[in-house]
């Protein structure tokens, strides 16, 4: 009989539960009030290897497709995953172990397909920490999806725009982050290190590829739409609040370009299991940093920004799909170019 991980778990005698609020681990035997307790303030990182695996098998038990790229769609932006062909979609709510997304304007779904013969698999619909859960939760459809077999994975968002340059509808790179929830202490990587995906301590200047991001820039030119592409660096918060004037203020003497509330946990996620990163936000709307300025910003315009710019979205992201298909194709036969000159080698 197979071991279900939840069970395997409970069997184990002990546990530790690692406290984001304390910064400590405590023992907990399996079963007993306590853990129970922590598991249920999320204070656990419960997503065990094993338990991630078991989700990735549930998941292949169900479609043929294999994906190597994955997409997150952000709000607003979930219908470039309409763009797919041969669909498979899966709910979130039937997926063993998964989270439930509660933002209007995201789904909730993952989909896999294809697109333009290119099989990939799509978050339709993301989990923000402002929906209760704790960063490592919000993430682990990136472990599920590395399991999967995914190593290039595409993240989307919509963000305020900060820079005094930037409008709504802009299109904006990402080439790096400021990540405020890490400042105060709050990582999805806290907790015991799962070597199995990365190690513990992991560099972060080379997160958003280069060679992606240079090739999003050439693909934009194609496209005739450079001039409302750019190239900044995003900060998160934790939301659901939009920004004070304050708060805006000091993050643009900070360097920050536009501001959000997701997309850093998954970026370190993805990053820590060795997945190459191409990354950009909608500008959704202007910040105010004017108190002279009577403007605020709303949900409902972040979702429309998203909806007027959906057709130029769907084609960056099918021709980067396209050209990270063309990379690892490359990869995959300077690899077999290798191997086989090792072998007449030796
Ligand atoms: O999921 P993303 O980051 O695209 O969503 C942004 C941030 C908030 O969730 C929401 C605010 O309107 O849009
Ligand atoms: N934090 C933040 N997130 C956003 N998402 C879309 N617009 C904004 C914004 O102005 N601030």
């Amino acid at each position: 009989m197979k071991t279900d991980p939840i069970s395997f778990a409970a069997s184990s005698p002990m546990r530790a539960a690692y406290s984001p609020l304390t910064h400590s681990f405590s023992s907990f035997k399996i079963g007993t009030p306590n853990l129970d307790a922590a598991i249920a303030a999320n204070n656990s990182n419960f997503y065990t290897y094993e338990l991630l695996q078991s989700i990735a098998e549930w998941l292949k038990k169900r479609v043929d497709i294999r994906p190597t790229v994955g997409i997150i769609c952000g709000s607003g932006l979930g219908s470039l995953a309409d763009t797919l062909t041969e669909r498979n979609t899966f709910p979130y709510e039937v997926i063993p172990h998964f989270p439930k997304s509660t933002v209007h304007g995201h789904e909730g779904q993952l989909v896999f397909g294809k697109l333009k013969g290119v099989p990939v698999v799509c978050m339709q619909g993301r989990f923000h920490y402002y929906e209760g859960y704790p960063l490592w939760k919000c993430s682990m459809p990136i472990r599920v999806m590395k399991l999967i077999g995914v190593n290039q994975l595409i993240v989307t968002n919509a963000a305020g725009g900060l820079h005094s340059d930037y409008q709504p509808g802009d299109i904006m790179i990402m080439k790096d982050h400021v990540n405020l929830m890490g400042f105060a202490g709050n990582n999805p990587l806290q907790g015991v290190n799962e070597e199995r995906f990365g190690p513990r301590f992991i560099a972060m200047n080379r997160a958003y590829d280069k060679e992606l991001r240079d090739h999003a820039k050439k693909i934009s030119k194609d496209l005739g739409i450079e001039s409302f592409v750019r190239e900044g660096v995003y900060a998160v918060l934790g939301g659901p609040n939009f920004e004070t004037i304050a708060e805006l203020r000091l993050l643009k003497t900070c360097g920050v370009d536009a501001v959000g509330m997701s997309t850093v946990h998954e970026v370190l996620t993805a990053h820590h299991a060795g997945m190459r990163i191409f990354a950009f936000s909608l500008i959704s709307n202007k910040c105010v940093t004017d108190y002279d300025d009577d403007y605020e910003v709303n949900h409902a315009e972040v979702i429309d920004t998203g909806k007027m710019r959906e057709p130029i979205l769907k084609e960056l992201v099918t021709r980067m799909v396209l050209k990270m298909s063309e990379l690892e194709n490359e990869s995959a036969s300077a690899n077999n170019i290798d191997s086989a000159s090792l072998m007449f080698d030796y």
